[in-house]
């Protein structure tokens, strides 16, 4: 199965009183990289909530899947909530994300073989035994890119995948990103690493509360555009100076 086109109309989330997403419109094509920029507090995150189904909203999200049934979704989470303490190893971690079953059961057997093949795909080969604690920020971002690849997923949703990560790092990111490409999987991307989208994505959508901009990432990181996204005080005033 190729991925899903989603389409977001009218979303608007508010958190604690404070609107923090006002009528966002966005539609990503099927097997295409849908990248999502903003400054921090824009809303991404809460816009991968909401899309996750995680966050209460106003407005419609529809994801069409090919095909009579959902197919399988993937999520890099930014970060992962652990106490480095806890005697979790790379193991138990991937089967926690990545298994319905209690993950003290160790691997579902479908998928046991797979683990190893998404840790080396990721440069993290021969450590699945190792304390998931104890590894570095940038070994553990691998190890959350390694579980999305497990399910072989038709829609994959990263939120900043490339935080921690060193350059060859980034390299492998950028070799799983061109994979699923390959595959025709749907990826919707958070990233701050402009020069990156500018190579990878196929779309770009600025957003800081409201979406400002959305295209070809050649088309619409343009310097003028860039400044509005990041430095605007107003978004609605913005977003009417843009258009
Ligand atoms: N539970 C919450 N209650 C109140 N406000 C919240 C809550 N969660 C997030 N926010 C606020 O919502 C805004 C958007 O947060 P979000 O994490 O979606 O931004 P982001 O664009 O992903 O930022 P970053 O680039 O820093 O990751 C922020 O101002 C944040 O403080």
């Amino acid at each position: 199965m190729s991925g899903p086109s989603i389409e977001i109309s009218g979303l608007s989330l508010a958190l604690g009183g404070t609107s923090i997403l006002e009528d966002v419109a966005l539609r990503v094509a099927p097997g295409t990289i849908q990248a999502v920029v903003g400054p921090n507090g824009g809303g991404k995150s809460s816009l991968v909530s909401a899309l996750l189904g995680l966050m209460p909203h106003r407005g419609t999200i529809d994801i069409d899947w090919p095909g009579d049934r959902p197919g399988v979704l993937a999520y890099v989470p930014q970060s992962l909530a652990f106490d480095p303490g806890l005697p979790m190893t790379v193991s138990d971690v991937l089967a926690v994300m990545c298994q319905r079953r209690p993950a003290f059961l160790g691997p579902a057997r479908r998928l046991a073989g797979r683990y190893d093949q998404a840790l080396e795909r990721v440069g993290m080969a021969g450590k699945r035994h190792r304390r998931f604690g104890a590894l570095s920020g940038g070994e553990r971002q691998r190890v959350l890119l390694a579980q999305a690849l497990i399910p072989d997923p038709d829609l994959v949703i990263l939120d900043e995948p490339m935080t921690a990560l060193d350059e060859a790092g980034a390299v492998i990111f950028e070799d799983v990103l061109a994979g699923f490409r390959a595959r025709g999987v749907t990826v919707l991307w958070v990233e701050h690493d402009l020069g990156a989208v500018r190579r990878l994505a196929d779309h770009a959508c600025g957003l800081n509360r409201a979406v400002l901009f959305n295209g070809p990432p050649s088309a619409v990181l343009a310097a003028e555009r860039l400044l509005a996204l990041f430095s605007a005080p107003s978004q609605r005033s913005l977003r009417e100076a843009l258009s």
